[in-house]
């Protein structure tokens, strides 16, 4: 009997929850939803795009692909909050592990009603600033908002800022990379594959977003930079980032089916980028960029042998923040971006930090 099933008791748990999302992430969550760190979590309700499955008592994690499969078509989130006030649990939490706009814009909303919103799903506090201060005044009632999975897939950056904060110290510039299927792709790519099919990789690799133009575009990037920023005080609008798209004109408008029927046509502006920065002995790397002034950049970089972000690896992120504490060599924290496992274990940490 795996860790979840172990606590279909008929008594309130500590915790419940219910997970929006069963793709790549959400399937790795529901993994350790099922092992013994997850034990002491009752999971009551769970949905796709399309479907819900609600049961109060408590659903064993392996089985939610089955139950979505069975279930009737439709989707409403009412009976998945009600689930969650029946198990009268003291620690009710709605895991966010879409892509989806519309499910972030209501954040706010949870917190406000005592909910706590743990998400992978970015679109509302790197989206318009509107929607980041409706956030920060909806988690001043108490309910929390566990957002590690929003940068780096979980490496300890938001929590590091908010500590440097705490003790006084304050941000003044930010570098780096930010995107692990960016960075994965610019540290395969030597022109050898062409760069469609290193892409297609990382797709199936579950890096990239559900339709990868969110990552080629700059938009992800300048999500996460938003996202830090603002944490730092940054009163920054997301029409206030430079952003450098990757996908050519004519990709730009197509649904997802389309652009993926036309990735070539992404193989000869890059390969082109890549020959020129051969030719100085440099590399490409797609950077985020905040400076002093608040100045905000993302995309696409020459860099030499001596940037530290030359010397990354696999999926690897990498946010330099120099502060007025950490001045003469900025604190650097590098690690994996992205991966569905990592993710994941973001979601599970920030719930069981409740
Ligand atoms: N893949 C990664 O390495 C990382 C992903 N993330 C974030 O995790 C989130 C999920 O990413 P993936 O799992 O890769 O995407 P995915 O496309 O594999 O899965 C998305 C899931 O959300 C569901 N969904 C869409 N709209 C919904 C709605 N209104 N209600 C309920 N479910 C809905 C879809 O049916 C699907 O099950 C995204 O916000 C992404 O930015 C964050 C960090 C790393
Ligand atoms: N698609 C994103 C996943 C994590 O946010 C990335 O490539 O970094």
């Amino acid at each position: 009997m795996n860790a979840v099933a172990a606590s279909l008791a008929p008594e309130a748990p500590r915790t419940a929850v219910v997970l929006l999302g069963t793709g790549v992430v959400g399937r790795a969550l529901l993994t350790l939803l099922g092992t013994p760190a997850a034990g002491s979590l009752r999971l009551v309700g769970a949905a796709n795009s399309r479907r819900q499955h609600v049961f109060a008592d408590g659903l064993r994690p392996a089985d939610v692909p089955d139950a979505l499969a069975k279930a009737r078509d439709g989707r409403d989130n009412a009976p998945l909050l009600a689930a969650l006030d029946a198990t009268g649990a003291g620690r009710k939490v709605v895991i966010d592990a879409t892509a989806c706009t519309k499910e972030a814009t209501r954040h706010a909303e949870w917190l406000e009603r005592g909910y706590h919103v743990v998400t992978a799903n970015k679109a509302l506090a790197g989206g318009h600033l509107q929607g980041w201060r409706a956030l920060q005044a909806a988690s001043a009632g108490g309910a929390v908002y566990g957002d590690a999975a929003t940068v780096g897939a979980g490496l300890p950056v938001l929590s590091t800022l908010r500590r440097l904060r705490r003790c006084g110290d304050s941000l003044l510039t930010l570098e780096g990379v930010f995107s692990g299927s960016l960075s994965w792709l610019f540290n395969q790519y030597d022109g050898s594959r062409p760069f469609s099919a290193l892409l297609g990789d990382a797709r199936r690799l579950g890096f990239t977003e559900p339709d990868p133009r969110s990552d080629l575009s700059g938009e992800d990037v300048a999500r996460k930079l938003l996202i830090i920023a603002r944490h730092a005080g940054f009163a920054l609008g997301s029409d206030e980032v430079e952003v450098e798209s990757l996908v050519p004109e004519p990709l730009r408008d197509l649904d997802t089916k389309a652009f993926l029927e036309r990735l070539g046509e992404l193989d000869e502006p890059l390969a082109r980028r890549h020959a020129e920065a051969k030719a100085k002995g440099k590399v490409l790397r797609y950077l985020a960029r905040l400076n002093q002034r608040g100045r905000a950049r993302v995309g696409l970089v020459e860099v030499g042998p001596d940037h530290p972000a030359s010397r990354l690896s696999g999926t690897d992120n990498q946010f330099a923040l120099t502060t007025t504490r950490y001045h003469s060599t900025p604190l650097v924290i590098q690690g994996p971006g992205a991966g569905p496992e990592i993710t994941a274990q973001a979601l599970l940490g920030d719930v069981l930090a409740l």
